[in-house]
């Protein structure tokens, strides 16, 4: 292997409480936020294809024009409480706010800049009320912190003159210190979710990025940062030059999921996801293709059947409206994890056997196991078939364990399971299998 200073840190996965902790998620809520909702897509009448955050990079849009919005942020609808309840209702376990993204507009009151909410019309912290509403409500909270940041004079992309490193030495500077005024401020923050770092710039900084990283996790013990942040030695992020998976969970699964076990590498793993094909801030014309929750359950199921966290996205208006799709889509996902959460909390990999009718989660603490049915069989029987030894003790309905199961042996442990659920049950049906624990092969017992 290539001897490296600032790779890969540890091998294998974090054991201790706060990543098992982090594990047991399954669904997160990812909120961006900024000054970017507020043209919220458009400019003088003209619609902006991209993302609705990226609008500032548009040709359309003059960047001074951009950097005069923060002038006219003034949210009077925003209410942390309330969307703090709705993310309660919708089920999910962590909130990730954007405190800063690419434009460098900070949310929270900043020491070290000027262009932040205490300098907009509004003029009052954002990121803190979060904070206290989702941890009153028992939703952790991570921070999104975008490195690049297109406000700051220090920022570059790549380093080619002596006047570049000279600036960027200043924003590397900057950027540490935001990032420990943001864990000094909001210490209940359980950890980062970093983006940004993809400059070539950025990536010559391993050495800075390993001992601010270091620095982070000393101010609070056992902090959560994915493999976006850290370049190694030779510029490689989310695997250093061996291979080897670069901070706590791989952060590389953006807008798409893996499709089998083998894609994960059997790392933790997140995959945060817009509703529409490619929004993440507010667009007030939402075109092409917008998930429907059934879709979104099952890129949740998905992504719990192998071992994952599913972070949906919200992004609020320029007032603070949570919209309507996003309140609907809440309540529908939130209906379905009422009767059936079980299946997702605490829940990951199951390595029988994937089937067609949908995906098995498996409780990591009771063993149980989930069948999440999204495809029912014309012939209404659910195929399953178990590692030998193991048989099916005990099958029933996860929403009416009165509604109980006998499999019909097949083959050698094949089983079918003859679907009896009523199919006005709307999103997938869970059925819960208590498995035989594997009979102890001979000779193994030992002499009582
Ligand atoms: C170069 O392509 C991208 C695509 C998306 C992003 C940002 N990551 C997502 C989590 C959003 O914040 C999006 O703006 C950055 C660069």
């Amino acid at each position: 292997s290539i001897a490296l200073e600032h790779g890969s840190h540890r091998l294998g996965k974090r054991t201790d409480e706060m990543m098992q902790t982090w594990r047991n998620y399954g669904l997160g809520q990812f909120i961006h936020w900024g000054l970017y909702a507020i043209p919220g897509g458009h400019w003088e009448g003209k619609y902006y294809g991209g993302a609705a955050e990226w609008i500032r990079s548009w040709k359309d849009m003059p960047n001074e024009a951009y950097d005069e919005l923060y002038k006219e942020f003034d949210p009077q609808n925003f209410d942390p409480r309330a969307w703090a309840k709705q993310a309660k209702s919708l089920g999910a376990k962590y909130m990730i706010i954007t405190t800063k993204h690419h434009d460098g507009f900070c949310l929270w009151p900043s020491e070290y800049t000027d262009y932040d909410v205490t300098n907009s019309p509004y003029g009052k912290d954002i990121i803190g009320p979060l904070v206290e509403a989702y941890d009153a409500e028992g939703i952790d909270v991570y921070l999104y912190f975008s490195v690049m940041d297109w406000n700051h004079l220090g920022y570059r992309s790549k380093l080619e003159t002596e006047e570049d490193r000279e600036a960027y030495e200043g924003f590397k500077e900057f950027t540490r210190n935001q990032l420990l005024e943001l864990l000094d401020l909001y210490p209940t923050t359980k950890g980062l979710w970093f983006d940004g770092t993809w400059d070539a710039a950025w990536k010559e900084q391993a050495a800075f990025a390993d001992k601010l990283e270091t620095e982070m996790r000393e101010k609070i013990p056992g902090l959560i940062i994915g493999s976006r942040f850290r370049p190694d030695d030779y510029g490689n992020r989310h695997f250093d030059s061996n291979g080897d998976l670069m901070g706590d969970y791989e952060q590389g699964w953006e807008r798409k999921l893996p499709e089998t076990f083998e894609d994960t590498k059997g790392n933790d793993w997140d995959c945060v996801m817009t509703v529409p094909e490619n929004q993440w801030g507010y667009h007030s014309d939402w075109r092409g293709h917008v998930k429907t929750s059934f879709e979104l359950i099952e890129m949740l199921v998905k992504s719990v059947s192998l071992n994952g966290n599913f972070v949906m996205n919200f992004g609020p208006d320029g007032q603070g409206s949570i919209r309507e799709e996003e309140t609907k889509l809440a309540a529908e996902i939130g209906d379905w994890m009422d009767v059936n959460h079980e299946a997702i909390y605490g829940c990951g990999y199951l390595d029988w056997k994937k089937q067609d009718w949908g995906y098995y989660t498996k409780n990591r603490e009771t063993g149980k196991v989930y069948m999440v049915v999204f495809n029912r069989p014309l012939n209404g029987a659910l195929r399953v078939k178990t590692p030998s030894k193991i048989g099916l003790e005990k099958v029933y309905s996860l929403k009416e364990p009165s509604v109980t199961y006998e499999p019909e042996e097949v083959h050698k442990d094949e089983y079918f399971i003859h679907l009896k659920e009523s199919k006005t049950s709307k999103g997938p049906v869970v059925i819960v299998i208590e498995p035989t624990k594997e009979k102890q092969q001979e000779g193994t017992e030992y002499q009582k």
